[in-house]
């Protein structure tokens, strides 16, 4: 009797085949399917000894060789294509059996295809999954949602296949409906963040200090020995020392136009529905939809030119001042990143635990850092409510680099580079440190032009006052 897979991988290119072989290594019987059977093919030819593969051609194969309550990780391009693959799925489906969506979901359809599919008696697990090519293969980040006892029958696969940290996997249950996929989503945008502050610090060496690649590439490197450490510097130091076949820096052949297949906005997008000031991560959105004009800017510059910039080689001051303000600036993305995730839980009413996030974010991921143990602290001793920002960790290193921080936007700002993510991470740590800033004149202007009212510091209730009229103050509400 040929025995029955433990699960199912949909969906073989780079992420979905190295998914699959992860879970062939760590020896669990693995049901394999592409829509286009080359690919399936491919993978059986070359990595078919790594385990126990069951390749199939059709759905109906695929799914008969998987051992029910059958799970079935789907790993295909989002949008259209997960819903057509569900209801592929669907008439070979026996109830209780649990489709897993592993791709780039946006949460909202990850909700809608958890009732969607619940109502039909089916399980649905809406899993994030970060790593890239190499985290899906060695061991990913993953972060599921769904409902407890669907994540219960995973659990013992899925936690084997994560990435392990000081003995833990980097996996943990999130929360139901689409809140595995809201926590990918707001990974993906501190992941936007921490590479727009990296492209900053890196333009700043190149154009105003006048560094090649393999400098700042050295200077990169000496960071991800400090407190700084992390994958996303790691390989900004492995990107900045390659060369090509020219024996040229390759990175000062690439386009420098920036693309973007979506998580960005749309935590950007759920920032602004949520009302939370995600400056850093938005900031890092608009600097790739800037960048993507490549033609006009060119143009733009020929009609406004740069100055010369006197180019001359940093202190070593001046480079700590540039980790200062990546640092300091990095500490707000994630501060504005996960309170973004304490506001969705209250709107959603989804119970995400912040420190078992952070814990899992640790290993596997992109954006794996050793800063994330700071945040995992914050949340374990319990202090971790409220603002990032005002942890004791957190609140002395911004204030140790505050100095720091304010002279390289400035430098930059006295020379014309643009730094939008070191600036906005400085003007919203300003602007949540002011008890009272501006917006009174603001009230002002829109009871002005609209009535729509004030409250005042002195007395309690709302007002209006009769602005084009009589000048006089009437009280609108208690
Ligand atoms: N690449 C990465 O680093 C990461 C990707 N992800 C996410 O994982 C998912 C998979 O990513 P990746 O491996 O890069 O692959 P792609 O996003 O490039 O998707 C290609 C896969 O989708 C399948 N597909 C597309 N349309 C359909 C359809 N209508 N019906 C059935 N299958 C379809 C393709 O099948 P066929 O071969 O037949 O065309 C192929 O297997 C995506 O959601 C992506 O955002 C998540 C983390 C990291
Ligand atoms: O999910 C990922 C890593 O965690 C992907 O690499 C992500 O799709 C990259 O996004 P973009 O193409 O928008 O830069």
């Amino acid at each position: 009797m040929v025995e029955l897979a433990d699960i199912g991988v949909l969906g073989l290119a780079v992420m979905g085949a190295n998914l699959a072989r992860n879970a062939a290594r760590k020896g669990f019987g693995v049901a394999v399917y592409n829509r286009h059977g080359g690919r399936t093919d491919d993978l059986i030819n070359e990595f078919g000894s790594e385990g126990r593969f069951t390749p199939s051609k059709t759905i109906a194969d695929f799914v008969a060789s998987i051992a029910r309550p059958r799970p079935i990780i789907i790993m295909v391009k989002a949008g259209k294509p997960v819903d057509d693959v569900i209801e592929e799925l669907i008439p070979h489906l026996d109830e209780g059996d649990i489709i897993i969506d592993g791709g780039n979901s946006l949460f909202t359809d990850t909700n809608r295809r958890f009732h969607y599919l619940t109502e039909k008696k089916l399980r649905f697990i809406g899993m994030g999954v970060s790593g890239g090519e190499e985290g899906a293969l060695e061991g990913p980040s993953m972060m599921p949602g769904g409902t407890r006892e669907a994540y219960a029958r995973i659990e013992p696969i899925v936690t084997k296949m994560a990435a392990q940290v000081d003995g833990e996997p980097c996996c943990t249950y999130i929360g139901t409906e689409g809140s595995g996929h809201f926590v990918k989503m707001v990974h993906n945008g501190i992941e936007y963040a921490d590479m727009q502050l990296i492209t900053e610090a890196y333009d700043l060496f190149k154009t105003v200090y006048g560094l090649e690649a393999p400098a700042i590439a050295d200077i990169f490197a000496d960071w991800n020995e400090g407190e700084l450490n992390s994958y996303l510097i790691e390989i900004t130091a492995a990107v900045l020392r390659k060369v090509d076949d020219t024996g040229k820096p390759l990175v000062d052949s690439i386009v420098d136009e920036a693309e973007q297949k979506g998580t960005g906005r749309w935590t950007a997008q759920s920032a602004l529905d949520l009302g939370i000031p995600l400056t850093s991560i938005t900031e890092a959105v608009f600097a790739r939809a800037l960048s993507a004009r490549r033609t006009e800017r060119a143009a733009v510059e020929a009609r406004f030119p740069h100055g010369d910039v006197a180019k001359r080689a940093p202190s070593a001051a001046e480079i700590d001042a540039i980790k200062d303000a990546l640092y300091a600036s990095k500490i707000v993305a994630y501060a504005q990143g996960f309170e973004q995730l304490q506001v969705a839980a209250q709107q959603y009413g989804w119970e995400l635990k912040l420190g078992e996030i952070s814990t899992i974010w640790r290993g596997g991921c992109i954006i794996r850092a050793r800063f994330l143990n700071r945040i995992r602290e914050a949340y374990a001793s319990g202090t971790g409510g409220g603002n990032l920002l005002l942890q004791d960790y957190f609140a002395d290193a911004v204030i140790k680099a505050e100095a720091s921080w304010r002279k390289v936007v400035g430098l930059a700002v006295a020379e014309g580079i643009p730094v939008p993510a070191f600036a906005s991470s400085l003007a919203y740590y300003d602007g949540l440190r002011r008890a009272r800033g501006p917006a009174n004149l603001l009230q002002g202007l829109r009871d002005y032009f609209g009535a729509h009212t004030y409250g005042r510091l002195d007395k309690p209730g709302k007002f209006h006052t009769r602005w084009s009229q009589d000048g006089s103050e009437v009280k609108t509400s208690d």
